[in-house]
């Protein structure tokens, strides 16, 4: 179970007017309990989805509230956390440190699994577990796109988490990659909770969460978060502004 308790994100931004650094609130106060199997978290560019899948795995530090997962306080209980709490990102260059598939998986294992033999028979059953055994020992830029977020997933699932959180994991990949990775994560006997763009995805979660503004605008089944989502992105046009940390967007100085 992931609970928020009133728990808000700040940080110190400079002000585009040449002024002093200012607090502004990148989200929140965001109260949830999540005990649904699958989450989805979606909301327009910049609405504050990351900032709140970084909280559940204490990637991201409440400034105010609390957040825990299966009692466990992601400030007094971080490393115990991240244990618990799997994070896979977007890039999976992000996450994949080592020159072969075997490694990677292997380093993943380095505290679980001590010997060094067995933990590389370890990395293997888990890349023969996900369709990679025949890239082990390939360079890991020899991957397809597809490959290496498929290593990615391997390499935190290698740890067993109770709980899997996926910031847009399927952002990069074409459709037939895409639909093989939503298979995997709906095929997973963890609680998965999914940042994501695709709301077809979205729409087969036991829960939705839409993220307005660096709030929770709705918090429902599919159908309605869904339909309340999409009322949402058809009123508001893109902003050309700045955006609430106070950065102009790219381009417009
Ligand atoms: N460390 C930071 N300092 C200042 N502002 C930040 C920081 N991190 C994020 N922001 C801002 O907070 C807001 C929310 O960011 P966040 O990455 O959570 O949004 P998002 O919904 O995941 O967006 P996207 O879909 O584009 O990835 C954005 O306006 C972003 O520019």
């Amino acid at each position: 179970m992931i609970e928020l308790d009133a728990a808000e994100v700040t940080a110190w931004s400079p002000d585009p007017t040449g002024g002093p650094d200012r607090v502004v609130r990148l989200l929140g106060p965001v109260s949830l309990r999540l005990a649904e199997r699958h989450v989805a978290v979606v909301g327009a560019n910049g609405s504050g989805k990351s900032t709140l899948a970084r909280l559940l795995n204490g990637l991201v530090l409440p400034s105010a509230g609390r957040v825990r997962v299966d009692g466990l306080d992601t400030v007094a209980d971080g490393a115990a956390v991240r244990r618990r709490v799997g994070f896979v990102f977007t890039d999976p260059d992000a996450q994949i440190v080592m020159p072969t598939p075997v490694e990677d998986v292997a380093l993943s294992l380095r505290r679980t699994v001590p010997d060094p033999r067995e933990r590389e028979a370890r990395a293997l059953a888990v890349l023969a577990r996900y369709g990679l055994a025949d890239r082990a020992h390939v360079s890991v830029h020899a991957l397809s796109g597809g490959q290496r977020q498929l290593l990615a997933l391997a390499a935190v699932l290698a740890t067993e988490p109770a709980v899997l959180v996926c910031d847009e994991p399927t952002t990069l990949l074409d459709l037939r990659w895409r639909t093989h990775v939503d298979a995997l994560l709906a095929s997973l006997p963890q609680q998965v909770v999914a940042v994501t763009h695709d709301l077809e995805a979205a729409a087969r979660a036991d829960r939705v969460i839409v993220v307005d503004g660096g709030l929770v605008v709705a918090d429902d089944e599919p159908g309605p978060a869904l339909a309340r989502y999409r009322a949402l992105m058809g009123a508001a046009p893109p902003p050309h502004g700045v955006d609430r940390a106070g950065r102009a967007p790219a381009g417009s100085a």
